[in-house]
């Protein structure tokens, strides 16, 4: 194609002016700052006002667009705003035709847990629903693998949630089944380091992390809570830490961290002496955002999250991860304070003796 056949006339020009005004969807900040530019480029030449003071950022914006294309030619620069425009009826057809809403896509190599993703959310869900989605060591390392991998991907939020009744009824108790004398302490620093990087990695995550808490939620996965962003209860769920109960000791921070949440005094009634809470106590209590009936959870939790999602990404990043920042190092800290602790509790007869009762069926939470 020759110059002068890509060389687009006054006509069109104009014409792509009037289509821009018929565009349903709004097409976005950079792109309205891309066709600024070009329309004043087209229209006047090269950029020739003075610069706008820093602290005017919608005129600084439109400057620096419209300086950016330097000594584009006008006939140039209506060619590309002609194409843009374009562009941008091509795609909105075509999105009419399709779909609206996108399709979940579902990762693989997981078998405890699904991870899914959709509307700029993933998702990754217990799914152990016939052991009440107890966490074996299989299901510690997907979550890290699908933690790290979140962290990374297009979502603009993460939440974790279980499959069925239960959130998750904690620790599956099988960690500790079935090792011979010989081999307790290496069990037990096995199981400190395994729970050391999968804290590490609540820790670490560097986008809004939301639970969405369905059932009953038991021990670790209600410490957890305390690292996440957001925590949204049905009403059926409960949340209980019976550390004493199971001759173990506090995780996931929660020694730090639910203190700051709820006070002390609250604290030690939950992490020393079992308290089970309601949803409404642990919404009370802060470490639960906001509860709602288990008829409308589903629907109602979703529709905000969508919501939430459509917020702008790198802003959500930059945010959660200077909120996190202030603590992270202590937080580090902490969580290897604790898992030290616990990798004594585990070789303890006060822990012994509860696992073994509850695998005799003597004791249920
Ligand atoms: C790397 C290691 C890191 C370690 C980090 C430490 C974390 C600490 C914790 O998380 S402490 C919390 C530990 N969790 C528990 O103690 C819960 C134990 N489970 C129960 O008390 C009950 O099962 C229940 C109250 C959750 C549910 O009772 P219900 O009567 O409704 O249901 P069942 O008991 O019949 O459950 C169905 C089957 O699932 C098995 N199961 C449920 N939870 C666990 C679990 N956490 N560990 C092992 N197995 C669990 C239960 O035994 C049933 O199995 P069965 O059908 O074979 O009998």
């Amino acid at each position: 194609m020759t110059t002068a056949t890509m060389q687009v006339s006054q006509k069109d020009f104009e014409k792509a002016q009037e289509q821009l005004k018929l565009l349903k969807k709004d097409p976005g900040n950079e792109t309205k700052l891309k066709l600024y530019a070009l329309f004043k480029q087209a229209t006047e030449g090269p950029c020739n006002s003075p610069k706008p003071g820093m602290l005017d950022f919608v005129k600084k914006a439109k400057w620096d667009a419209w300086n950016s294309l330097g000594n584009l030619s006008q006939d140039n620069a209506r060619q590309k705003y002609t194409e843009l425009v374009s562009s941008l009826i091509s795609a909105e057809s075509a999105g009419q035709t399709k779909d609206a809403s996108p399709e979940e896509s579902r990762h693989d190599g997981y078998e405890t847990i699904i991870v899914t993703t959709k509307n700029n959310i993933t998702k990754i869900m217990f799914n152990r629903p016939e052991r009440k989605n107890a966490i074996n060591h299989q299901m510690y390392r997907e979550i890290i693998k699908a933690l790290q991998e979140a962290g990374k991907d297009d979502s603009t939020i993460a939440v974790i949630t279980g499959n069925g009744e239960y959130y998750t009824s904690g620790n599956d108790l099988n960690n500790f089944a079935n090792v011979q004398p010989n081999d307790m302490e290496k069990m037990a620093k096995d199981g400190a380091e395994l729970l050391k990087e999968f804290v590490s990695c609540f820790i670490d995550f560097p986008k809004p992390l939301i639970a969405v808490v369905n059932g009953p939620a038991i021990g670790i996965s209600v410490t957890l809570l305390g690292l996440c962003d957001i925590v949204y209860a049905s009403d059926r769920a409960t949340f209980h830490t019976p550390f004493s109960q199971l001759g173990q000791s506090p995780e996931g921070c929660s020694s730090y961290l639910f203190p700051k949440i709820m006070g002390l005094a609250k604290a030690n009634e939950m992490l020393l002496f079992n308290k089970k809470l309601t949803a409404a106590e642990a919404c009370a209590w802060g470490l639960v955002t906001e509860v709602f009936p288990d008829g409308t959870f589903q629907k109602e939790v979703w529709e905000r999250l969508k919501a939430y999602a459509s917020l702008p990404k790198n802003s959500l990043a930059v945010s959660k991860q200077l909120l996190r920042s202030m603590e992270k190092e202590k937080l580090h800290a902490v969580n290897s304070q604790e898992c030290e602790v616990l990798k004594e509790r585990w070789l303890s007869d006060e822990c012994l003796n509860a696992i073994v009762s509850f695998f005799q069926r003597k004791s249920k939470l």
